[in-house]
């Protein structure tokens, strides 16, 4: 589904990624490193967000290069500050925010947005201020509205950082629940317990790839 060959990351006069080839097939994939690793750019090329310097990102068939519009709608990505993603008044107007070029009917967007608000416990939320819901709640209400648009694989770049423990349980059995390929970038490396594949980079390299005990084995040596 997903496939890097041979990536460079040149940005400025730093080499970001160096020499990625990898093919992502598992549904749950989750990236650890340092800081300045090359972990979020790495989601973001999965995006088309990032482009590669040189070799190919390859997502469900189309090269990230000259498809970015049409991989942008089948990948949805999730940040760190869900502030940065939330753009509109209420939360049922921001969900609804993201379906504005899918040419729905309002009764249409209306349902869908009912839908996704319920599923993930904001319904009674729908018409509060969104910047005044508390952080655990804005995340929700920003994976709503990526999740929405029924992405068929999704990014998520250290999504619990600014969480607390309940709300990161939260995410972390919504995770676990998802239809989606979901890759995650984060230093939560609790959250990775029950991942199918972890990727632990390096200096913008690849240095272990596994089930998530030997990868973050691996990870705990690199950082000791
Ligand atoms: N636009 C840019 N120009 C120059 N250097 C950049 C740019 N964007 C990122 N970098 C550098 O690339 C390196 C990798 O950044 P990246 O954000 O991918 O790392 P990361 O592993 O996600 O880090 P963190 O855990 O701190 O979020 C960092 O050293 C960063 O300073």
């Amino acid at each position: 589904m997903i496939e890097f060959t041979d990536v460079h990351v040149r940005l400025g006069r730093r080499d970001v990624l160096s020499g990625i080839t990898l093919s992502l097939t598992e549904r749950r994939v989750g990236v650890v490193g340092a800081n300045g690793s090359g972990k979020s750019t790495l989601a973001r090329l999965i995006n088309g967000l990032a482009m590669p310097t040189s070799g190919t990102v390859t997502v469900l068939g189309h090269d990230t290069r000259r498809h970015a519009a049409r991989i942008r709608r089948e990948v949805g990505f999730l940040f760190t500050d869900p502030d940065a993603q939330i753009v509109m008044p209420t939360v049922a107007e921001d969900v609804a925010f993201s379906l504005r070029r899918k040419g729905l009917s309002a009764a249409e967007v209306a349902d869908r947005v009912e839908q996704v608000l319920s599923r993930h416990g904001l319904a009674d939320h729908a018409d509060h201020p969104a910047h005044q819901l508390s952080g655990g709640q804005k995340q929700l209400l920003a994976l709503c509205s990526v999740l929405v648009l029924e992405p068929r694989i999704l990014i998520m770049d250290e999504p619990t950082t600014l969480l607390d423990l309940r709300h990161s349980r939260v995410v972390a059995e919504l995770l676990a629940e998802l239809p989606q390929q979901v890759v995650v970038v984060t230093h939560d490396l609790g959250l990775l317990d029950s991942f199918d594949r972890v990727l632990v980079l390096d200096e913008g390299r690849i240095v272990a790839d596994g089930l998530p005990s030997s990868a973050i084995d691996h990870y705990r040596k690199l950082m000791s």
